[in-house]
């Protein structure tokens, strides 16, 4: 029962457990090449991503400047992911929304608005993290603070 969970996880249910070569395959590699396919696909045709880009390397070129601990670029990396994960998601759930109902109907609009609503929550805790965590070190750069004993 484990063990057909697990195999149904990882995705190894049809391949012989002995054949390393099986596990290895070139459907990981096909894969792998089809998820770059999304990554090209937002960044050549979704609006977002040009602006969410410009802003991670604000972001992160800010952090580096303001030389924050490990801990707290770690914390910045993981929001900016937040907001890059949601907006995929979003593009993929408007995707297969416009491809299952492209005329309007109540359930795809719900579809849409609730996958917009994680961008937006995405969108607003990202900022609250990076007020918190850049927030003091920039007061203490513009020497509005002191910095902490
Ligand atoms: N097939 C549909 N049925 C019902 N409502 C829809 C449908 N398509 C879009 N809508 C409504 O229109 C809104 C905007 O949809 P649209 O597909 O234009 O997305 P968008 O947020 O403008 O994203 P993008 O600019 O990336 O296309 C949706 O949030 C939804 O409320």
């Amino acid at each position: 029962m484990f063990r057909r969970l697990m195999d149904t996880l990882m995705g190894t249910s049809r391949i012989d457990p002995n054949d390393y070569a099986a596990q290895i395959s070139p459907n990981r590699f096909r894969s792998l090449g089809y998820s770059l396919a999304g990554w090209i696909y937002m960044l050549r045709r979704q609006k977002n991503t040009r602006i969410m880009t410009i802003a991670s390397i604000v972001v992160m070129a800010l952090s580096l400047w303001l030389q924050i601990d490990r801990l707290e670029l770690a914390i910045i990396i993981l929001a900016i992911t937040i907001v890059w994960l949601t907006e995929f998601l979003n593009a993929g759930i408007e995707a297969a929304v416009d491809l299952a109902s492209p005329d309007f109907h109540p359930l795809a609009q719900v579809g849409k608005d609730v996958a917009s609503a994680a961008v937006l929550l995405g969108v607003i805790a990202s900022i609250l993290v990076g007020i918190l965590v850049l927030g003091p070190h920039v007061l203490e750069r513009l020497n509005i603070i002191a910095a902490p004993t």
